[in-house]
């Protein structure tokens, strides 16, 4: 046994009196956690070696300090990440030893010792956002700080009180505990995960005692025995007053002791043992905190005997002779007590202008390359007169005439710009984040899924895509499909015991949602499981879905800023919450489009980001450039669908809108249509997905961006966000409301509303080949299927785009067939082609579909049968869900004029989609 673990066997924690980043990245501080040390305390020294002493932050530094408003909050983000790591590293000690030991300390910012309403904000702030059980809110003993002390424990927040030197100050620090203890006591709160540690400090009294003894030229037999006989008697206190009736009583209701901690115990003086201070205070309920020389020497040879309750009698001796040679430990341990205040409040001013020196290094956000040929001009004029009209500030100041002056969307509008500021905002609560996950991660659970459609879904498929092949912390898994088939594998791929179901609906009524929410919570109660354990919502606050959570106390609800819409909620808790239980730093996510997010606040649009892509695309749009290429290769890829929603649903109203083009197969330069601008991404040193400068020599504009670490999507959602509000701008339209995917969504309602047993009325359809039923707008309507389709190509004209919409499980098979049919259709009309897997795209391209230029030409594929899967309590099926929502979208695009072949295919429907292809010519 090693001798830290034989002290622990005498009933004394030893604690590690140090905190570093490398010590957390290195796995040290795990490596003495697995030798016995189970605790850590910190303090504004402490930090300022860190972080001053190192170059341990430097990196984190230049990621932080762009994005974050002030020093002091770059202070915060360093700290308390250090600091959670450790608690979480501590967890299992916390956990095991029922919270007697295993915590971390941070203190209150020495700036505050003097004021005690400010010492328990700041204390509650700390112990909020850090949101761990394991930690502890250190507290001066100063006047101040007492009050506050007590205000604390009361409020239920751990504190470890430090800088105590006098006897007369640890009587206080022990009355403030017990006093909180009784208040929550009387209030009916439980004590039983209250906890305290009074920091005694050692070796300083010795080091100014034996000096008073030299200067005074006293009897140099007293020296070096100061610091042990004080702390000795503290101890002596501490039996007293917690082995006493008053304590016994709370005791007896769970309360624990105030363990005495000893602190500042490394040895000053060369001439002294270097463990003097360690062991001669060895024994029962306490705590000795060890800075890293220490710990080596105890390790080394470090004996383990009870002694903090031996020589008592000579303790007070040496206490006495003190005092009798004029050595007032009144005035000794005030001194101490100012001195220690002092320079813990000069290590933090130390720090933070260490910090501000550090904070200069700039982030870098890449501005892309801008190859526009011939619509140079175009944008040029664009910027103009953007800049003219402000536009970039009346983006901040939440402008909503920008859009629109029409008062219903201006109620909209003003309503749905929290996104520009929530990064920081989701920062903050990234310790609350971590440590939910923790605690997932604790109780077993291995997979989580997402359960939601469009901006409440899709950028956690992006994520899942984007960052492939790591270690996730829990399997991430999105469903967002109606389709049974999908359902069925889904359920069985499932750790259905181990997952977690995240209902994510900002508007919290969406079908869809609601109807897997309703599914998976039946599926789990079938298995016997507590469903209310496994399900958490992310939701804006008050929806029927925040209410549902709270009635069936569904184990956490993160409700998101209500002014932030579905797509453009990436970077809220929509994306972050399942980012953060896949495992991704979320940090770094946040931080990268913070730096976005300065960068796009430049006021000058040419020079703005994000800003000049958008002014890019609403000028090309304006120019019959319309068609939004995106080349995305892997593994950003699916940033495309993403892109694709934010677009479509964005722009796509009044007529006119950007058309994005996703995943479409590359085709020569050459055969490109003239309506096109294409923005291209580079992987890394990989060469780009298509040769860029045979675009640009075909007279095409291209916007190019280069990718070296996938955490930069998160900058890139940042940049396509305002890019797309620009645009809007631009395009003069509400890029904010979605009033063509609600009419599909009410389609949709309304044909549920009128089943037939569960079931959809009969509809006139025609017989195709091979089991196919079809039925198409009238003027396209002939004898069969295949001229029907041809009369639909016939119609593409010189900006139309052919829409390719498959209610069908979304499988790799899938996506190879609609590959080849589009490269046919391109061949054949030479045309721009888009795809969607329904009810998805309903979500993202739907509104331009029928709110954009009436330039779509569509062709609908949906599976005609599959397995019944019941949605519990709604009447219907998933099968006659999803065939409704296709009947609802066929009549909302025939209601709007739009050409459509409505195609209803037997399983395996891939053998429909190769059948169209080989037709396509
Ligand atoms: O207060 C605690 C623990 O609660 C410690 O971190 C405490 O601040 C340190 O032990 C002392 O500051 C170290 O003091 P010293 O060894 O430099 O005199
Ligand atoms: O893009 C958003 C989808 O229409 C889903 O909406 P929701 O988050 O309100 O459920």
């Amino acid at each position: 046994m090693n001798p830290i673990r034989q002290i622990q066997e005498l009933g004394q924690s030893l604690w590690y009196d140090n905190i570093r980043r490398g010590l957390l990245d290195s796995g040290e501080l795990a490596s003495l956690i697995a030798q016995g040390i189970t605790g850590v305390t910190s303090n504004p020294t402490i930090f300022e070696k860190a972080i001053d002493g190192s170059h341990d932050y430097d990196q984190a530094i230049a990621q932080i300090a762009p994005t974050v408003g002030s020093v002091d909050a770059l202070y915060d983000a360093l700290v308390l990440e250090d600091i959670a790591r450790g608690a979480d590293l501590l967890r299992p000690v916390y956990e095991n030893t029922k919270g007697r030991d295993g915590y971390i300390s941070i203190e209150v910012p020495p700036t505050m010792a003097e004021e005690t309403d400010a010492t328990i904000q700041e204390a509650h702030r700390l112990f909020r956002a850090l949101d761990r059980p394991n930690i502890m809110i250190k507290v001066p003993a100063t006047p101040a700080g007492i009050p506050a002390i007590r205000q604390l424990i009361a409020d239920g927040v751990n504190v470890n009180v430090t800088l105590i030197f006098s006897l007369d100050a640890y009587r206080q620090v022990i009355d403030a505990y017990l006093k909180g203890l009784h208040e929550r006591q009387s209030r009916g709160l439980p004590n039983d995960r209250v906890a305290s540690v009074a920091s005694f400090f050692v070796s300083r009294v010795d080091t100014l005692v034996d000096r008073l003894i030299d200067e005074r030229g006293l009897d140099a037999d007293l020296k070096g025995k100061a610091a042990i006989a004080n702390a000795k008697l503290a101890y002596q206190l501490f039996l007293e007053r917690f082995q006493s009736p008053e304590f016994e009583a709370l005791k007896a209701k769970g309360a624990m002791v105030q363990r005495p901690l000893w602190a500042s115990t490394s040895t000053k003086n060369p001439d002294y043992p270097d463990l003097l201070y360690v062991e001669a205070l060895i024994g029962p309920d306490t705590v000795d905190t060890l800075p890293p020389a220490t710990v080596d020497a105890i390790l080394d040879h470090g004996r383990a005997a009870r002694t903090v309750d031996q020589d008592v009698d000579a303790a007070q001796d040496v206490i006495n002779r003190l005092e009798a040679a004029g050595i007032s430990m009144k005035d000794v341990t005030a001194q101490l007590l100012d001195e220690g205040v002092k320079s813990f409040h000069k290590s933090f001013v130390a720090l933070r202008q260490s910090l501000e020196k550090k904070s200069r290094v700039q982030h870098e956000v890449s501005p892309g390359v801008f190859s526009l040929g011939g619509f140079q001009d175009n944008l040029d004029a664009t910027i103009n007169q953007l800049n003219h009209d402000r536009a970039v500030p009346r983006l901040w100041d939440h402008d909503a005439s920008l859009w629109s002056d029409a008062p219903e969307h201006q109620a909209i509008i003003k309503n749905a710009l929290g996104w520009l500021t929530v990064p920081a905002a989701v920062l903050e609560d990234v310790p609350h984040l971590e440590s939910f996950l923790n605690q997932l991660v604790l109780e077993g659970f291995q997979a989580a899924v997402v359960l939601g459609m469009g901006g409440s879904s899709l950028v956690s498929d992006v994520l899942v895509h984007t960052f492939s092949g790591g270690r996730p912390r829990l399997s991430l898994h999105v469903l967002d499909t109606t389709d049974a088939r999908a359902i069925e594998h889904l359920t069985q791929q499932l750790p259905l015991e181990h997952t977690l179901f995240i209902v994510a609906s900002k508007s919290g009524s969406t079908t869809e949602p609601n109807a897997f929410y309703h599914y998976f919570w039946h599926v789990l109660e079938r298995r016997g499981l507590d469903p209310a354990r496994q399900f958490i919502a992310i939701t804006d606050p008050g929806t029927s879905m925040h209410k549902e959570a709270q009635a069936r106390r569904f184990r956490e609800v993160f409700l998101n800023p209500a002014d932030i819409g579905g797509r453009y909620s990436a970077l809220s808790w929509f994306g972050m919450v399942p980012a953060a239980l896949y495992g991704l730093d979320v940090r770094q996510l946040l931080t990268g489009a913070l730096a976005m997010q300065e960068a796009a606040q430049n006021p000058d649009a040419g020079e703005n980001p994000a800003a000049r892509l958008g002014a890019t695309l609403g000028a090309l749009a304006k120019a019959g450039r319309d068609k939004v290429t995106l080349i995305m290769p892997d593994p950003i890829s699916h940033l495309g669908d993403w892109l694709e929603q934010l677009l479509a649903e964005s722009t796509g109203k009044l007529g006119t809108g950007l058309v994005p083009i996703a995943h479409e197969p590359v085709l020569t330069p050459a055969e490109y249509s003239q309506d096109r601008v294409f923005v291209v991404y580079q992987w890394r040193d990989e060469a780009p997905g298509i040769a860029t400068d045979a675009l640009k020599a075909a007279g095409h504009p291209v916007i190019e961006y280069h990718l070296t670490n996938p955490y930069q999507v998160a900058q890139e959602f940042y940049r396509w966000e305002v890019a797309t509000a620009i645009a809007g701008a631009v395009l003069q339209i509400d890029a904010f409301d979605q009033p063509n995917v609600q009419e599909s969504k009410d389609n949709t309602k309304a044909i549920l509303g009128k089943l037939e047993n569960g079931r959809l009325p009969d509809e006139a359809l025609m017989e195709g080949p091979k089991g196919i039923r079809w039925t198409a707008s009238e003027a396209l309507k002939s004898d069969d299927l295949q001229s029907t389709l041809k009369k639909l190509y016939d119609l593409a004209g010189a900006s139309s785009y052919l829409a390719i919409m498959a209610y069908i499980e979304p499988t790799a098979e899938a996506d190879h067939a609609v590959s080849h049919l589009r490269t046919r259709l391109s061949a054949l009309t030479g045309r721009p082609t888009t795809f969607g897997y329904g009810p998805r795209f309903l979500h993202s391209t739907g509104q331009l579909h029928k709110g954009g230029p009436a330039t779509g030409l569509f062709v609908q594929i949906v599976s005609q049968d599959g397995p019944r899967l019941e949605v519990p309590g709604d009447g219907y099926d998933f099968l006659t869900l999803m065939q409704a929502q296709a009947l609802g979208d066929y009549q909302s695009l025939q209601a709007h004029g739009r050409a459509v072949v409505r195609i209803l295919a037997p399983h395996p429907a891939t053998q429909t989609i190769e059948m169209l292809a080989d037709w396509a010519h």
